[in-house]
């Protein structure tokens, strides 16, 4: 886990924001683009009990809710997880998420982090 101290909180938040964007081009469709209502998915307020989508992470990141690159994983992994939770595998929100949570994990993944710890120091 890469703790931040104050000053390097500007660096975390530009890294988070980068990988956001690099990852959120790849929902083309604009499905984990905002939260999923019960309007769209019947009964998904039920069913997913942790909610996550690009827009929250996107405000979490501006508040520096994010203390760590790995928080904010825990997050990407989540929304993924919801998405591979409530639709069936044949669906395209099922298959969409398993594509961004393997590119997610590309580009987050340990040795990444790691060289990324040494250099914030
Ligand atoms: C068809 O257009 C949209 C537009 C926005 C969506 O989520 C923000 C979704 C959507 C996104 C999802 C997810 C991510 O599970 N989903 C599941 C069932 C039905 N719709 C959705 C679909």
């Amino acid at each position: 886990v890469v703790e931040v101290k104050e000053d390097t909180k500007g660096v975390l938040r530009e890294c988070l924001l980068y990988i956001q964007k690099y990852l959120q081009r790849k929902d083309f469709n604009g499905f984990f683009a905002y939260p999923v209502n019960d309007v769209i998915a019947p009964g998904y307020s039920s069913i997913i009990k942790d909610p996550m989508d690009f827009s929250t992470m996107l405000s979490k990141i501006e508040n520096d809710l994010y203390n760590s690159i790995m928080d904010y994983k825990n997050d990407y992994v989540l929304m993924c997880n919801n998405a591979m939770t409530y639709n069936r595998p044949e669906t395209i929100y099922y298959k969409e998420a398993k594509k961004l949570l393997q590119s997610g994990m590309k580009m987050m993944s340990k040795e990444k982090l790691l060289t990324m710890r040494g250099s914030l120091g």
